[in-house]
């Protein structure tokens, strides 16, 4: 992979192939165990197969697994400043070679090299934060009566499971494994079937930085892999980021061995658009709520609830600038949109959008198309829509915004919480008191005032309801990935209760 790497910075949309193990554990590349059930992964610009991945049975997650357990012995030792120290050097080399990462990210992918830059850039934060914490990790002390006294010990849970979707490959495998293992746990990761290319290189520069064998592993495989890793006896923590239906699996499958969970899932989140916003703002916002990784994102805010007074005039931009946004190659500097994942879930974004169109009576669908690299931007403006509309209730995850209007704060705070989903939400307005107070009544796990899609790795992020539980992110993901020991000490005599 490393030779991979350097032939990188003059590769072009359509000429990579990956012939490297993908499969990481014990410190290397490992060769799939029968080498068959070969699945293609493509590059969804060209929609021509990169690689072959061959799905990890029961005995080489088995293999994963004791590999991490033995790492995670020899990591849970070691000071939390020695452990910020491999961390900060595993920093550096994503930094170092961040132009590359992100080229097989965005050949993987599909998003822009604009955006996969940034996304490698995040990555690379997250772990420089998470070493910063690890140093700091500590316990409380508890002075008792009669000089007695109790601390607490924050330990790490073990071996911990990371499951991983396709729109953020590498970032995601960050997300999860670097407060993971400041915290002093070793993880197993299974990336995405649709883009199992990058995370192994992550492991590469963890065994690099100097972590010690078998501390980051990478299993490739789907729901079966996956399955095979949420059943084992031997995980203490599964983080998925997924789908809502594969969640509900996850949450199921970890009861029973009582396995702690972190899911991050899907969502339908409101963008509230006032009369009194500063427009400028509120259309590039509701851009960056809907456009992003061919809007992939889980966190994009796709229902858009503009104050009536203003729709004519906001519609008029959103429409211009969604028509004017550049898709093509991905790997060219001026795309901004690039390709979706799939051939099929281009159909099933399409779907959505001729759905639209059936169920519009009396609203102006606007779709603009090209389909340069196997992608298509479509803005979708339906006047009047009603809520109960399918594009207006169900997860597209593609370019896709539905525009709806309102007239009052309490019906459009009703309308917004009204869906199972809970990830995020924003609010355009000038109104400073009516920002917090919208941010207050909105039931989601983010609130993005005036701004949309920023998620600095010092800000915890994760849902209410459906899209799931548990942060990543912030300070406060250190207690998803730690448990506290108590530990209580007697400095005089037992009491004699029972024969006095
Ligand atoms: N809240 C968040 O942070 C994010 C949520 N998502 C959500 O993910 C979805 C899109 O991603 P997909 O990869 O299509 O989701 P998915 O749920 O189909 O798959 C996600 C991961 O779970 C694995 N998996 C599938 N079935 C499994 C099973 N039975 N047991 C264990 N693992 C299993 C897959 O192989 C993949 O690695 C969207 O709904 C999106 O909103 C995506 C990114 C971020
Ligand atoms: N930059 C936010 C990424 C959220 C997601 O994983 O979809």
């Amino acid at each position: 992979m490393a030779q991979l790497l350097e032939s990188m910075p003059g590769a072009s949309t359509g000429q990579v192939v990956v012939t490297d193990h993908l499969n990481f554990w014990g410190g290397c590349r490992v060769k799939p165990k029968d080498g068959i059930n070969a699945e293609p992964v493509h590059e969804p610009a060209t929609g021509r197969k990169l690689c072959d991945m061959f799905p990890c049975g029961k005995e080489e997650v088995d293999q994963a697994i004791q590999s991490a357990h033995t790492a995670y012995l020899k990591w849970s030792k070691m000071a939390g400043m020695e452990r910020a120290r491999v961390m900060l050097e595993a920093a550096r080399i994503i930094r170092e070679r961040r132009d590359n990462i992100a080229k097989l990210e965005v050949i993987n992918n599909g998003k822009s090299i604009t955006e996969a830059r940034v996304d490698i850039d995040v990555s690379w934060q997250t772990l420089e934060y998470y070493a910063g914490i690890a140093g700091t990790l500590a316990g409380q002390h508890i002075q008792l009566p009669g000089g007695s006294f109790a601390y607490t010990r924050r330990e790490a849970l073990g071996v911990c499971v990371g499951i991983g979707a396709w729109n953020y490959p590498f970032q995601i495998a960050c997300w999860k494994s670097a407060p993971a293992l400041a915290c002093g746990n070793a993880m197993v990761f299974k990336p995405s079937p649709f883009t199992a290319v990058t995370a192994v290189i992550l492991a590469e520069i963890y065994k690099e930085a100097g972590v010690p064998d078998g501390l980051f592993n990478v299993v490739q495989g789907g729901a079966e892999t996956g399955t095979l890793l949420c059943n084992h006896p031997g995980v203490a923590k599964v983080s998925f980021t997924g789908s809502v239906p594969t969640g509900k699996k996850i949450m199921e499958m970890s009861a029973k061995t009582v396995k702690q969970v972190t899911l991050e899932l899907g969502g339908k989140s409101p963008l509230i658009i006032f009369k009194d916003c500063e427009l400028e703002n509120a259309v590039r916002g509701a851009l960056m709520a809907n456009f992003l990784t061919q809007g992939e994102v889980c966190c994009n805010g796709t229902r858009v609830y503009v104050q009536r007074e203003i729709m004519p005039v906001f519609l008029e931009e959103v429409v211009k600038r969604t028509k004017a946004i550049r898709i093509g190659d991905p790997l060219l500097e001026n795309t901004r949109m690039g390709a979706l994942i799939t051939r099929q879930h281009l159909d099933k974004v399409l779907g959505f959008v001729s759905q639209a169109k059936k169920e519009s009576m009396t609203g102006t669908p606007h779709f603009v198309s090209n389909f340069i690299c196997n992608s298509t931007s479509m803005y979708s403006n339906i006047d009047n829509c009603t809520d109960d509309m399918t594009c207006v209730k169900e997860e597209i995850f593609g370019p896709v915004m539905s525009v709806m209007p309102f007239d009052t704060e309490e019906e459009v705070l009703k309308r917004a919480n009204n869906t199972t989903f809970g990830l995020a939400s924003g609010v355009f307005t000038r109104d400073i008191s009516r920002a917090h107070r919208v941010a207050e009544n909105l039931q989601a796990g983010t609130c993005f005032i005036n701004n949309y899609n920023i998620s600095p790795v010092e800000v915890p992020f994760g849902g209410y309801k459906q899209s799931g539980f548990g942060k990543e992110n912030g300070q406060v993901t250190i207690e998803y990935y730690s448990q506290l020991k108590t530990v209580v000490v007697e400095m005089g005599d037992v009491d004699d209760y029972f024969n006095c």
